[in-house]
């Protein structure tokens, strides 16, 4: 049996920081392997990347998904006993709450809003003044899905609830401050999202069923309805994520700018046009490097050892660039989405496999709706010129950004 190969030195966490999104595929390439050993968090974990292994990790019998996120990320990202800590029937069950919510009528009505939203906002703008897109963004994507889900905002509490809900993302991986901000942040949004499921609960249910309904009033595979601070959880499962469409659109705002041609093409091409742009945009841009499973029970894969109990990490902006899986595969070209509809096992910006049965996304049809707006938006309905700024990508940040977050100045709606 060949022994999986190992990293050397003690410990990799570091280096994994400085570079999360290159961290596997360039050592992969190193070990010619497509699974090496490693530890982070003075932790043993088995690095994977590939198609071949995003299908591995789908499989229930070989791996679990309880404890196998880092309690920091619980703690901030994901909460404590959300979905993504669930495993075999109470996950399925779970999920089909998530996969019930975010149906495609529903996401096109969350879609419908933002794109309210966007004029809204597009019309107080002012000549000679500057926009940052990201902020913009986030800030209309909050109000948007809290109307949504059901649970409105306050005026006055915008600006404190969409850098509430963005730091649960954009601080979770940080250390220091920014990891108790984003700790903090939870715990005020978890209180609050507790009070709404509270006095849902007390109310008389309505017969359009907001996500916030359908959250208070789920009963798990026995019949029982979440604690107050599961639902919390679950409820901040939808509007956190959504805001982070944000990160997204202003990576499709990049992509307008540093393709012309793209642009030229969307304000005259058909609307398939705005979904290949989307899709590339998904793949060819980093979000999440990679998800996290433990190894259920001993097995073989590839003539390696797999032991119970171990952590693993697939490589998902890897995978999404994987030479042997795509054409060209660094170079950004939404055409290539035009012919075919990829593997779930390639194209894995939010996850591998099925999403009602595995741990994949089911927020993608959200992902893709918010994004074509945005980009409709900003190629045919808006004006704007980009001044000089620093547009480098900040690889070392999760998630990672454009540094100036894209400045747009004059910008002014056309139609
Ligand atoms: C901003 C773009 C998004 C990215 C990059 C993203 C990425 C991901 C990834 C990588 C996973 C883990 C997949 C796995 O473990 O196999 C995930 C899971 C999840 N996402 Fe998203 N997501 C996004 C948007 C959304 C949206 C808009 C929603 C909901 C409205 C959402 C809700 C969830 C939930 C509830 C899970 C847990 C699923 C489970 O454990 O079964 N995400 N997402």
């Amino acid at each position: 049996m060949p022994n999986i190969p190992r990293d050397t030195g003690l410990d990799s966490t570091w280096a994994f920081l400085r570079d999360p999104y290159r961290f596997i595929s360039t050592r992969s390439k190193f070990h010619q392997s497509p699974v090496f050993q490693t530890r982070l968090i003075l932790q043993k974990t088995l690095c994977l990347t590939g198609a071949e292994a995003a299908r591995l990790i789908c499989d229930p019998d070989r791996f679990v998904r309880q404890n196998a996120a880092p309690k920091r990320l619980q703690k901030t990202l994901f909460g404590q006993d959300g979905v993504q800590g669930l495993d075999g029937d109470a996950h399925r069950h779970r999920k089909a709450l998530f996969m019930g919510v975010l149906t495609p009528a529903n996401v096109q009505e969350l879609a419908e809003l933002s794109e309210v939203r966007w004029r809204e906002y597009a019309r107080t703008w002012r000549p000679g003044e500057s926009i940052v897109l990201y902020e913009i963004a986030r800030e209309i994507l909050c109000r948007t899905v809290c109307d949504w889900a059901g649970a409105p905002i306050a005026e006055r509490d915008v600006q404190q609830w969409t850098q509430d809900l963005a730091a649960l993302y954009e601080h979770a991986g940080a250390i220091g401050l920014q990891h108790w901000q984003a700790r903090k942040a939870r715990r005020r949004l978890e209180q609050w999202a507790a009070e709404l499921v509270e006095s849902t609960r007390a109310a008389p249910p309505t017969p359009e069923q907001s996500p916030l309904e359908r959250i208070a009033h789920y009963k798990d595979q026995h019949g029982q309805p979440l604690d107050l601070h599961t639902a919390s959880v679950e409820l901040l499962n939808l509007l956190r994520p959504t805001v982070a469409v944000s990160v997204f659109i202003t990576f499709a705002a990049l992509a307008l700018h540093k393709h012309p041609f793209c642009l030229r093409n969307l304000q005259s091409g058909d609307e398939r046009d705005i979904g290949c742009f989307v899709q590339e945009v998904r793949r060819f841009y980093p979000f999440f490097p990679a998800i996290s499973a433990r190894v259920k029970e001993d097995f073989l894969w590839e003539g390696f050892a797999f032991g119970r109990g171990t952590l693993v990490l697939l490589d998902l902006y890897g995978t999404n660039h994987d030479s042997q899986l795509w054409e060209e595969a660094d170079r950004f070209k939404p055409e290539r989405f035009r012919s075919n509809s990829p593997s779930p096992y390639c194209f894995i910006p939010q996850g591998p496999g099925d999403p009602h049965v595995n741990h994949r996304c089911p927020g993608e049809g959200v992902a893709v709706a918010l994004m074509s707006v945005a980009v409709r938006f900003l190629a045919r309905s808006l004006q704007y010129e980009v001044p000089e700024q620093d547009l480098s990508i900040t690889w070392d940040r999760l998630p990672a950004l454009p540094r100036s977050h894209f400045v747009m100045r004059n910008a002014r709606i056309t139609m």
